[in-house]
């Protein structure tokens, strides 16, 4: 969605639950020398963890929170590597606000999440019976809006976070010349 001709100062990593947004995210902004934000973890640090937000009050209410963090930390003037949760790209007014910026979808298989889901119990959309069954279901139901919304796709089923970020870069990199009007 951005123009690839004028390089991006935020690039925002967005997918499925557990394909490795928070950490890739991460790397990308230590090799970048960027600044890195978390959606989920500053909902969290600000209102507490998500699953108790969504016992509390709700999946919509958890959207609200959501979208209005994302909205603040876009307005960032600096170069900043943004992960969003996983269904933050539901809400229209976070989709506008994408517009422009580089957004890269983080795509992987099941088995490649599968290990990941199941020993993690902050996950609430995944707390049924079976939960990479629903994980599929949430991923096939979002898919269309991951691809229309990014510039770029990375599959994630092979290689380190480390790995994985560092090709990230070299696309990117391709792409925009992520580090024009940098001074070094
Ligand atoms: N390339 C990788 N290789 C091995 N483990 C990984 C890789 N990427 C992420 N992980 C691990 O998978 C787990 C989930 O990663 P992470 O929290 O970054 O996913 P996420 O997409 O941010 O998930 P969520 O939607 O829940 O925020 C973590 O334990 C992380 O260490
Ligand atoms: O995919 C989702 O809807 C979610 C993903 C997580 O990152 C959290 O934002 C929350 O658990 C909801
Ligand atoms: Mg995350």
């Amino acid at each position: 969605m951005s123009n690839t001709a004028q390089p991006s100062r935020t690039v925002v990593l967005i997918g499925p639950m557990a394909v490795g947004k928070t950490t890739l995210g991460a790397e990308l902004a230590q090799l970048l020398g960027w600044e890195f934000v978390d959606s989920d973890q500053v909902v969290e640090s600000q209102h507490g963890k998500i699953s108790d937000i969504f016992a509390s009050r709700g999946e919509s209410w958890f959207r609200q929170l959501e979208a209005r963090t994302i909205a603040t930390l876009l307005r960032s003037e600096a170069p900043l590597v943004l992960s969003l949760g996983g269904g933050a790209v539901l809400d229209t007014g976070t989709q506008q606000l994408l517009v422009g910026r580089t957004v890269v979808y983080l795509n992987a298989r099941p088995e490649t999440v599968r290990a990941r889901i199941l020993r993690s119990s902050n996950r609430p959309l995944l707390a049924g019976e079976d939960p990479i069954a629903r994980w599929q279901q949430l991923k096939n139901s979002r898919e269309g809006v991951y691809q229309r919304l990014s510039d770029l796709t990375l599959d994630v089923s092979q290689g380190s976070a480390r790995e994985l970020a560092q090709s990230l870069l070299e696309q990117l990199d391709l792409r925009t010349n992520i580090h024009d009007g940098e001074s070094q």
